[in-house]
């Protein structure tokens, strides 16, 4: 059965691989962005993610698969197409001698419609720093200032790779609601971060990906499936040995250890997973079982030589 929104995929990746001589950087990897959503491609460092997303850019050529972003195959997209979209890439570039202005307006006028110089400006925090070279800001100023420039387009896709590396927590707070003010105006987003928290609070959907392949895909609170968000009681018991018990009903599980030991357990903690600890999880489960099927090839090979 076809996908009813599949028809509405501002992004659609399918069997998307990209190899490095030897290296299988991508591998497989198929998933679709619905207009308006914001969808997370999380996992650890060296996974793909940054390949992916500069392959939807079209900054990087792909080795196999197919791959549309905004109806257009990225391999072939040109200037009309760029300009429908923002990047904020994983480096910090930004360090010239213009002005937070300057530089702002001059990238402005590359776009049929930007957004009001002055309100970006506003919108990522740096009013006080307007008039302050590029070269001479912090890192997270600078890195405002990547922000500020993949939103000044008023783009219909925004990439976000990594996007607060760098910012103070409450920058980053004002970062959050900044993507929350672009998603209810309707532009699509793809995230990719390694604070879950951030994932957690600013996504509707997420990818897993893990050695290059997709391990995981669903909707943000019911990424790792149901069961990984069930309640885990923890406490010390009677002998001093710490116990956890996963249980969907925890005032029970609570109720029936405080009658077994006769009063109140020590260190008792009822805790929901997060989405780092279901992340956590899946990515562990997925590199024991990569290693085991190294482990397993390595026998293998050694029956045959
Ligand atoms: N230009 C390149 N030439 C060779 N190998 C590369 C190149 N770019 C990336 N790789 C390799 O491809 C794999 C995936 O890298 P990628 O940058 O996509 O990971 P990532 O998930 O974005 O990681 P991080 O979270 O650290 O940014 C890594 O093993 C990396 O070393």
């Amino acid at each position: 059965m076809t996908n009813p929104n599949e028809t509405d995929s501002v992004v659609r990746v399918r069997g998307l691989e990209k190899r490095y001589g030897d290296l299988s950087a991508v591998d497989g990897v198929s998933f679709d962005i619905h207009r308006g959503e914001t969808f997370a491609l999380l996992g650890p460092n060296g996974a793909g993610k940054s390949t992916t997303i500069e392959i939807l850019e079209g900054y990087r050529t792909r080795t196999a698969g197919e791959v549309s972003v905004l109806g257009t195959d990225p391999a072939r997209g040109g200037l009309d197409w760029k300009a429908r979209l923002g990047i904020v890439l994983q480096s910090t570039g930004e360090t010239g001698n213009a002005t937070v202005l300057e530089q702002l307006r001059h990238f402005a006028a590359f776009y049929p419609r930007p957004r009001d110089v002055d309100e970006v400006i506003a919108a990522v925090g740096l009013e006080a720093k307007a008039k302050t070279r590029i070269s001479k800001l912090s890192g997270g100023q600078r890195r405002r200032v990547d922000v500020a420039l993949g939103i000044i387009g008023r783009p219909e896709l925004l990439f976000l790779d990594e996007p607060t590396t760098g910012f103070d927590p409450e920058s980053r707070r004002d970062f959050w609601t900044l993507i929350r003010q672009l998603k209810s105006e309707g532009t699509t987003i793809l995230l990719t971060t390694h604070y879950l928290d951030e994932a957690a609070q600013l996504s509707d959907r997420a990818g897993v990906i893990a050695g290059g392949r997709l391990i995981e895909i669903g909707a943000i609170g019911e990424i790792g499936g149901a069961d990984a968000r069930i309640p885990v009681v923890r406490w010390r018991d009677a002998s001093g040995a710490l116990r956890s018990e996963r249980s969907e009903h925890p005032a029970a599980t609570v109720a029936a250890i405080v009658a077994q030991q006769g009063g109140e357990p020590r260190e008792l903690e009822v805790i929901r997973p997060s989405l780092e600890d279901v992340y956590l999880e899946l990515v562990r489960t997925h590199d024991s079982a990569a290693a085991s099927e190294t482990t397993i090839d390595a026998d293998q090979t050694e029956v045959l030589s």
